[in-house]
């Protein structure tokens, strides 16, 4: 079963802006990164994956549901992490988290239990007595994920959970993304601006640009080896360079690389009798794969994050 299928999915506000424009998608349980520019209607479809939002026209499913018609079955199954913070700065994390949990319908000591069990995942549990007004940025986006997390939901939407951190908080908060994804089995949809941040953790990719879709893949499929042999050895790259330039192979640097065209397959033997006639440690010799980045290089506002 499709995790989120959408059919021709259109969302204009006050007749005038138009956020979504007939965006047609099938996704699968997984990581699944939702990118596009500020702008590009990113928190639009979560609002309207959540049912916080009516589509305009087109069809919405959620884990078989349709948004629209189920809202409270979709929202007993589905974690939510808005953008912008709205978190209460006098309560403690313990007693917020379990507050939602209430509110989702768990039993007083249910939730509690629950919300204890959410703020360790976050790394939150030492602090979970403090008053949340004294946390940090970082700290504030893990509250915000433990409460998408309290009532043990199939899927999160989390929009932009990286924002705000600095680098080593926003590989933090990617590695955390990462791990509830895969050891938790909980299909996650991260919406992110940063291409760079969400290739590295998803295995599905939407990218959406003015409200329609770009491409959405699986990234494995999105990077397809290249027909370029990346050659690395540990001293000698310029003589092996001469030397494959002398076979008729011209190689151009990548730093400590040599791109070599494949040609054709003679090409791989030809470059490891080079290196062998040299007598050059090889540290590498592999196809190049295609960075997702480079098949958006026409949608510049997706910005590649260099972390
Ligand atoms: N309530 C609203 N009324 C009018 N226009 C809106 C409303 N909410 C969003 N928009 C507009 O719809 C478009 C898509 O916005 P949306 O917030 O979905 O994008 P986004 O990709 O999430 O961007 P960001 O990361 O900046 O939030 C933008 O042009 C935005 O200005």
């Amino acid at each position: 079963m499709s995790l989120i299928a959408t059919e021709s999915l259109t969302k204009t506000y006050g007749g005038k802006v138009t956020a979504l424009a007939d965006l047609t998608v099938d996704v699968e349980p997984g990581v699944i990164g939702l990118v596009g520019a500020n702008g590009a209607g990113k928190s639009t479809l979560l609002k309207i994956l959540l049912g916080l939002l009516a589509p305009t026209a087109g069809t919405v499913s959620v884990l078989g549901i349709d948004p629209t018609r189920d809202t409270d079955a979709v929202r007993a199954r589905v974690g939510y992490m808005p953008e912008h913070d709205s978190l209460p700065p006098d309560v403690s994390a313990a007693e917020f988290v379990t507050h939602l949990g209430r509110m989702s319908g768990l039993p007083r000591t249910a939730a509690r239990e629950r919300a204890s069990e959410a703020l360790r995942h976050v790394g939150l549990y030492e602090e979970r007595y403090r008053q949340i007004g004294g946390y940090s940025t970082g700290m504030k986006q893990r509250v915000k994920l433990a409460q998408a997390l309290v009532h043990d939901p199939d899927l999160l939407l989390l929009d932009e959970p990286t924002n705000g951190l600095d680098p080593a908080g926003r590989d933090a908060m990617l590695a955390l993304v990462h791990r509830i994804g895969t050891e938790f089995g909980i299909s996650v949809v991260v919406c992110s601006h940063l291409l760079g941040e969400v290739e590295r953790i998803c295995d599905q990719l939407i990218a959406i640009d003015g409200g329609r879709l770009l491409r959405a893949d699986r990234i494995s499929s999105m990077t397809t080896a290249s027909d370029v042999l990346a050659v690395e050895v540990s001293e000698g790259t310029d003589a092996l360079a001469a030397h494959l330039a002398g076979l008729g192979l011209e190689a151009s640097r990548d730093g400590r690389l040599l791109l070599v065209p494949l040609a054709d397959d003679a090409a791989y033997d030809r470059i490891l009798r080079a290196v062998a006639e040299l007598d050059l440690p090889l540290h590498r010799l592999e196809q190049r794969r295609h960075r997702v980045a480079e098949l958006f290089a026409t949608a510049p506002a997706l910005e590649a994050a260099d972390v």
